[in-house]
């Protein structure tokens, strides 16, 4: 299947000279959730608004659905819906009217029928008559996503789409982005919150200072990039390390009861064996052991740090 969305060595050098993005290549699957991870003016904002002709790339080219964002625009834009990072809506207007005005601004006919099945998957069909000033901030949030999805796009962006909400409304975002996918769009989220990339996402992209860094599965991304930590329980307290010991790197608990070793997941051996070898020639007793993998918040600060 060919991706959805083809993005080519795109750069935007704003008119400030602030250099947004450069060399941006990458390639959108159908039906995946792409997270865009990145800090502050790290250029997420200014990809999205690129695909969705808001911004002008100063170099490369993108297409969505194969048609080229710059040469056939409005094709490109049709196959799109976004959910801004702001919300700004008509206070006094109600949810359906709204919805439709939508659908309307991207000159596609009325289709009250595909409005509902919208709404209705967004749990806003009973609210379809509320204004939008009688709402919830989760309820509003989920209206911009309504409003996105009034012209049947196949790729949603959502640009931050937790910014400042609490635990329990984020928890609701993933909730509908993960039906969303599941009835076949294409999400592409940008998001600071490293917890929300390893929920959701399919794959991460991270991108830092306009550059791409990595664009990898999440699950390879934490099995490569990722550290685990093996801690063992001893049935009694070292005084200190046997020097036997010495080259394994390991870290002796204050109490003496527990011993650390840090290990590379992509190293053909772990050194555990070894290391438990050695525990039993040196006579130590060992009571429990656990593994912890790292997170994606240790990954990504890795990486910014190693392309810095
Ligand atoms: N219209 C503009 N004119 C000039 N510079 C801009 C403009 N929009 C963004 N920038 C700059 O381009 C860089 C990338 O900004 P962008 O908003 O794309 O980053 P971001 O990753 O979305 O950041 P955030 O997470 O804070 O939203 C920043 O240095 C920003 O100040």
């Amino acid at each position: 299947m060919p991706p959805i969305i083809e993005v080519r060595d795109l750069a935007k050098t704003y008119a400030s000279g602030t250099v947004a993005l450069t060399g941006v290549t990458l390639d959108i699957r159908e039906g995946e959730i792409l997270a865009l991870l990145g800090p502050n003016g790290a250029g997420k904002t200014t990809f999205i608004s690129i695909l969705c002709g808001l911004v002008t790339p100063t170099g490369g080219h993108a297409a969505v659905g194969g048609h080229d964002i710059a040469r056939d625009y409005r094709a490109a834009r049709t196959l799109i819906g976004l959910v801004p990072q702001e919300i700004a809506v008509e206070p006094f207007e109600t949810v359906m009217n709204t919805v439709r005005f939508s659908r309307g601004l991207h000159g596609r006919a009325r289709d009250d029928a595909h409005l509902e099945q919208v709404l209705r998957s967004l749990t806003l069909w009973d609210k379809r008559d509320a204004r939008l000033n009688e709402l919830s901030g989760g309820m509003k949030r989920r209206v911009l996503i309504a409003k996105a999805l009034s012209h049947g796009p196949r790729v949603l962006f959502l640009d931050e789409p937790t910014a400042g909400v609490d635990v329990t409304l984020r928890r609701e975002m993933w909730a509908v982005v993960r039906d969303l996918r599941a009835s076949g769009v294409t999400v592409i989220l940008t998001t600071h919150y490293l917890e929300e990339a390893e929920e959701m996402a399919d794959r991460i992209g991270i991108i830092d200072r306009g550059r791409l860094l990595l664009l990898e599965d999440k699950a390879r991304l934490m099995h490569e990039f990722g550290r685990k930590r093996l801690t063992v329980e001893l049935t009694d307290p070292l005084a200190a390390l046997p020097d036997s010991l010495a080259g394994h790197g390991l870290t002796l608990s204050e109490n003496g009861l527990r011993v650390s070793y840090d290990y590379d997941t992509r190293a053909d051996r772990s050194g555990i064996a070894r290391l438990l070898a050695g525990f039993a020639e040196e006579g130590i007793g060992v009571r429990d052991l656990e593994t912890e993998q790292s997170s994606l918040e240790e990954v990504f600060l890795r990486l910014v740090e190693e392309g810095a």
